[in-house]
């Protein structure tokens, strides 16, 4: 099920609010960070906003520069991002600058909702640009995320809060990213909003991919890197396929054999090792042979572990005793997530992912990787070109 690229985006202040307790929104981002947001609204198709944020700062998600309007025109976009906001009760102000401002609106709600959301006046009559969308008795955030992808063509879509909704997209590992900006200020006021709650989060560290002074404020990025379950794929899985993928290039080119790069990933996301084939020198090894081979056989976290394999794991191969599917089973890891099932090239019907499965492990094909795993291996085969 595809989903749109989510981007979480919040202002903090240094003791970790999002705003204070006072009737007018905390600016925590200065003229620069807003400036910066700005850029990034204009870079989305769509803008996502709890209704708490909408009932607390009556906000309009604009984007302020004509430039960057001009620019989206120019591009074949709508002049503004697609605004978005959730609510499960419908208790919203139909007279709200979010309705009358901006282009195309949409709401995601509950049955009940949207009935409110009729008797309180927000009817297409009224709000002709607004979608309502009612998911059923409850909200779900897979199917909200994939209407937005499928119904609404949303590609890339910026989560501008609040704490609640950052902390539900986070826990449910439904975030691609996350933009947080440090403010140099306190709030000191324990009854004021924080960006995220309590709950159950990943359990390792997230991994910073940028830092950047912008004003007084800081601008830090981060990914999760925890790895989906079972068949589930979240946007931590991509990026460790990816960089399998990136590790297939480092392999010393051969006529005989795949170049193909492994890494073994632990449930928390921490990273237990890393392998391509033909690695150190050793003509035959192969990728998750040679990552699996620098992890001690007794470490605990290798039974939830994901092994992130650029193509299907062998399942037959003549330079050594045990195929890696094998040596995944052996070592008790039970997720497998590759780009590429294996050609005929070398071995005939090889059935890597069935063994696995036929074991009791989940394997999970991410075709849309498929292109940037062969691209190493494009000598071998005219049938691979
Ligand atoms: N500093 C910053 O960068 C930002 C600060 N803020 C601040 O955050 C505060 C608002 O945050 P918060 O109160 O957490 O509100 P949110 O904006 O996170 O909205 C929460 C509301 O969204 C709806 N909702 C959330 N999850 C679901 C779900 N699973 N199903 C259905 N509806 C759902 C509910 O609406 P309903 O009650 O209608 O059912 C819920 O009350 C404000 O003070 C605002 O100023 C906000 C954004 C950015
Ligand atoms: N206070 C705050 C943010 N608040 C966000 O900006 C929204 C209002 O945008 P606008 O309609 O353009 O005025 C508001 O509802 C909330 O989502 N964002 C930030 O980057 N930094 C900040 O300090």
């Amino acid at each position: 099920m595809p989903l749109p690229y989510v981007l979480l985006s919040a202002a903090v202040s240094l003791d970790g609010y999002l705003d204070d307790t006072g009737p007018d929104r905390l600016l925590l981002s200065g003229p620069a960070d807003f400036e910066r947001v700005d850029e990034v609204r204009a870079s989305v198709d769509a803008i996502l906003v709890g209704a708490g944020t909408l009932r607390a700062d009556n906000p309009r998600l604009l984007v302020n520069s004509p430039e960057r309007r001009a620019a989206r025109v120019a591009a074949g976009l709508p002049e503004y991002p697609l605004k978005v906001t959730v609510s499960a009760s419908g208790e919203l102000d139909p007279g709200a600058r979010f309705w009358h401002t901006g282009g195309a609106k949409a709401v995601y709600t509950t049955d009940e909702g949207a009935a409110r959301l009729r008797r309180t006046g927000l009817t297409p009559a009224t709000h002709p640009a607004v979608d309502v969308v009612p998911l059923g008795p409850e909200l779900d955030w897979r199917l909200l995320l994939a209407h937005l992808h499928d119904v609404l063509g949303v590609r890339r879509l910026m989560v501008e809060g609040g704490g609640t909704i950052h902390t539900q997209l986070l826990q449910r590992q439904l975030a691609d990213e996350v933009q947080l900006v440090l403010a140099p200020l306190f709030v000191g006021d324990p009854a004021a909003p924080r960006l995220f709650g309590p709950g159950s989060y990943q359990g390792g560290r997230l991994r910073l991919v940028e830092t950047r002074a912008v004003g007084d404020v800081v601008l830090l990025r981060y990914e999760p890197t925890a790895p989906g379950a079972g068949g589930r794929t979240v946007p931590a899985d991509r990026h460790w396929l990816r960089t399998a993928c990136e590790l297939a290039l480092r392999c010393p080119p051969s006529a005989t054999a795949f170049s193909v790069g492994a890494v073994v990933v632990a449930a928390d996301g921490t990273e237990l090792a890393r392998g391509h084939s033909r690695e150190a020198g050793d003509p035959v090894v192969h990728a998750e042979e040679a990552a699996l081979a620098k992890i001690d056989p007794a470490d605990p976290r290798l039974g939830g572990a994901t092994v992130y394999s650029s193509l299907e794991p062998c399942a037959r191969r003549a330079s050594r005793p045990r195929p890696c599917a094998r040596l995944i089973l052996d070592a008790g890891v039970r997720r497998v997530v590759t780009a590429w099932r294996e050609p005929d090239t070398f071995v005939e019907a090889a059935d890597g992912a069935g063994l696995l499965a036929g074991a009791g492990a989940e394997v999970v094909v991410l075709p849309e990787y498929e292109a940037a795993a062969r691209e190493p291996n494009r000598h071998l085969d005219p049938g691979l070109r």
